[in-house]
């Protein structure tokens, strides 16, 4: 039987790469997509050598274009396609005042617009090939409430929760399923960043802003990648066939709290 095809975005590094590692061991074809061509092709080889089939795609999510032009790449090179992971974000910290436009448009183009595009070029590539599909999309705990010093992220986020619910009314005809996942705080790239930003921010040392977001969450210890890959997992897997709309919060600390 042929594989079944998933694309996730942003996966050259971080939550991304392990969804895509992930997906691979569970038996799809996956296209690797990332600005960072580089990135990109070391995980394509590395789930090669795993013993997997994937391709290495560049593509800016932000450009209408270039998200329909990878999808449709991975449609012909992997010969189908069922799966599309949005997963590209960026998370620049922001105290309210010093907002500009250019931090608004970055962020809102990467993680709203780059999630519309998304979609839509995976409704196309469902309807081209007859069959629905399935549409997984990187909110956050920051999706589900608001996160001090990161308002355009936060807001952007809670956007992703608002374009899922609605996809997954809109799409259901097409039997088309639409989720999302919301992550705590996830030991990756991004991550860092932000605690650097925020310790700074407070004067203090790296390690600072992890300390602090780290008190609240449940399970006392901050996250994996593939602690969130697995999640996805379930999402992209048949055991998730009658789930649609839902925003999977993967730790909900923040949000309890
Ligand atoms: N790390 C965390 O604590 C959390 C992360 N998330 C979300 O999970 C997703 C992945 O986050 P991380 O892996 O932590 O981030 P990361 O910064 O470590 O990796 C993001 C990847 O996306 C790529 N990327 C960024 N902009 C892109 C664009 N315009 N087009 C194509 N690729 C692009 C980067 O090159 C990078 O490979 C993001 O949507 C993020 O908002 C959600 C909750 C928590
Ligand atoms: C970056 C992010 O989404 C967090 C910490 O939830």
């Amino acid at each position: 039987m042929e594989s079944k095809v998933a694309l996730v975005t942003g996966s050259g590094q971080g939550i991304g790469k392990a969804i895509a590692l992930r997906l691979a061991k569970d038996g799809f074809a996956v296209a690797v997509v990332d600005y960072n061509a580089e990135t990109a092709r070391q995980a394509a080889e590395e789930i090669t050598r795993q013993g997997g089939k994937a391709i290495a795609l560049q593509a800016d999510v932000s450009d209408r274009d270039q998200v329909f032009a990878a999808v449709e790449q991975a449609r012909q090179q992997l010969g189908g396609f069922d799966v599309i992971v949005n997963n590209a974000g960026v998370a620049p910290t922001t105290l309210i005042e010093d907002i500009t436009p250019e931090i608004v448009d970055k962020v809102y183009n990467i993680n709203v617009k780059g999630v519309i595009w998304g979609i839509q070029a995976a409704v196309k590539a469902f309807k081209a090939l007859g069959h629905g599909g399935k549409i997984i999309n990187a909110s956050s705990q920051a999706g589900h409430v608001g996160n001090p010093e990161l308002a355009v992220y936060s807001s952007s986020k809670f956007a992703v929760r608002g374009l899922t619910q609605t996809a997954a009314r809109d799409l259901a005809p097409l039997g088309i399923t639409v989720n999302a996942y919301c992550p705590g705080i996830v030991k990756t790239p991004m991550w860092d960043e932000i605690d650097r930003q925020v310790s700074a921010a407070a004067g203090q040392a790296p390690g600072y802003g992890t300390a602090e977001f780290a008190k609240r969450i449940t399970l006392g210890r901050l996250s994996e990648p593939e602690d969130v890959a697995a999640c996805v997992a379930f999402l992209a897997g048949p055991d998730s066939d009658y789930m649609t709309g839902q925003a999977l919060l993967i730790d909900g600390g923040m949000v309890f709290s």
